[in-house]
């Protein structure tokens, strides 16, 4: 369908999506979902433009069981040629060594079958092959820390500063996330955006590419995201090192998505259908939909390069696997457009 909007990429409006929905998305899902419904929705996703996807997390499977096929699932991105329309990087996480450990076997099994941040910058070689990079995951606050990862804030940038280093000295892009930024479940508003700043400036210091900043609760506001946004500034953070990653939980996402693209955020994470939820944020819930991010990048002219209509497909595909309502309220919109324009072109028949 045509929407109307101005488009057409250069890079000053170029945004990039980070789809989180496999592994963000699933990892609080109940009901255990086959391995090969994993697969599917990452085969899936890897065919709308997104070019990276978060597929699996190596966390100890007594904590998040949900996650517990993550080496099948990078098996199978090593072993079988997943296509795609543009280079695609498949993300993991890794709580500590043992986590990036377990990855690093199965890489080192299949040495030739992915790209690095040292291979060469042909993109051939890249759509060939797909880059694989590991992610570590902070809280901006201590009870956050000791339910997620067991230890406090200090222990844990110790931890991820050894995975850091030797994910990178593998080659490997490292993307760190900073939980509860903007409120947490335990210990409310108050989230000192001075503390998240120095959490990821330690983290950049041991060598993390990227920070996405996470709105676990979607407590963020508007001026809470500015405000927030401004201390990192302040601190010396570098917008371009910084992504933003929203739940939708209070309808603020993409409020605060507006108020990030204006202080200079180009890097956005999101989940097809919305899917999503921590498993230590009791009450949160999804992510914000891959669907109404696309949509709205259009609406501003912004370009994410991910097929809108191939993701509405996604969203309600997978909603129906898990047997949950959609919650893309783009993708709805989406699909019950398509849907009259197809009836009214049967009645003009
Ligand atoms: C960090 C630990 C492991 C500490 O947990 P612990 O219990 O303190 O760890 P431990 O070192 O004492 O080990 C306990 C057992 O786990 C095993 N183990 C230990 N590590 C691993 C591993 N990597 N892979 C597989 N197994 C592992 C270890 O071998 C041992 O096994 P046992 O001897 O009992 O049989 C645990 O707390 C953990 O796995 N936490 C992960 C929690 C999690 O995944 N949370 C969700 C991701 S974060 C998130 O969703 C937020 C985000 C990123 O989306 C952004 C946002 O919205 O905020």
């Amino acid at each position: 369908m045509q929407r109307g909007f101005a488009t057409g990429g250069t890079s000053s409006n170029f945004v990039k999506l980070v789809e989180v929905g496999p592994r963000d998305g699933l990892q609080n899902e109940k009901k255990v979902i086959p391995l090969a419904t994993k697969i599917d929705l990452i085969e899936r996703l890897a065919k709308t433009g997104l070019s990276t996807i978060e597929a699996g997390s190596f966390v100890a499977p007594k904590w998040v069981p949900q996650m517990a096929n993550s080496s099948e699932i990078l098996e199978h991105i090593l072993q079988k040629k997943i296509q795609s329309p543009v280079p695609v990087s498949y993300s993991f996480l890794a709580p500590n060594t043992k986590g990036l450990q377990n990855a690093a076997a199965l890489l080192a099994k299949n040495p030739d079958a992915y790209s690095t941040q040292n291979s060469p910058a042909n993109i051939h070689e890249h759509i060939n092959k797909p880059a694989v990079e590991m992610a570590v995951f902070a809280a901006a606050t201590e009870s956050f820390s000791q339910k997620n990862l067991n230890c406090d804030i200090k222990t844990s940038l110790e931890r991820f500063k050894e995975v850091i280093q030797d994910a990178k000295g593998m080659g490997m892009r490292v993307r760190a996330y900073i939980s509860v930024v903007l409120g947490c479940p335990f210990e409310g508003y108050d989230v000192d955006p001075h503390r998240v700043a120095e959490i990821a400036t330690d983290l950049l210091e041991s060598g993390a590419d990227e920070i996405s900043l996470g709105d676990t609760t979607g407590m963020g506001t508007a001026p809470r995201t500015s405000a927030l946004l401004r201390s990192l500034s302040a601190a010396g953070l570098r917008t371009e090192d910084i992504a933003m990653h929203f739940h939708d939980t209070y309808g603020q996402a993409l409020v605060n998505t507006a108020v990030s693209l204006e202080h200079g955020v180009r890097i956005f994470d999101s989940s097809v259908g919305g899917l999503g939820g921590c498993p230590y944020s009791p009450g949160a819930t999804g992510n914000v939909a891959t669907e109404n991010m696309v949509y709205f990048m259009e609406t501003l002219g912004m370009d994410t390069g991910v097929d809108l209509d191939a993701v509405a497909d996604i969203g309600a595909w997978i909603s129906g696997e898990l047997g949950r309502p959609n919650d893309s309220t783009v993708g709805k919109a989406v699909l019950g457009a398509r849907a009259r324009d197809a009836a009214t072109s049967k009645a003009k028949l």
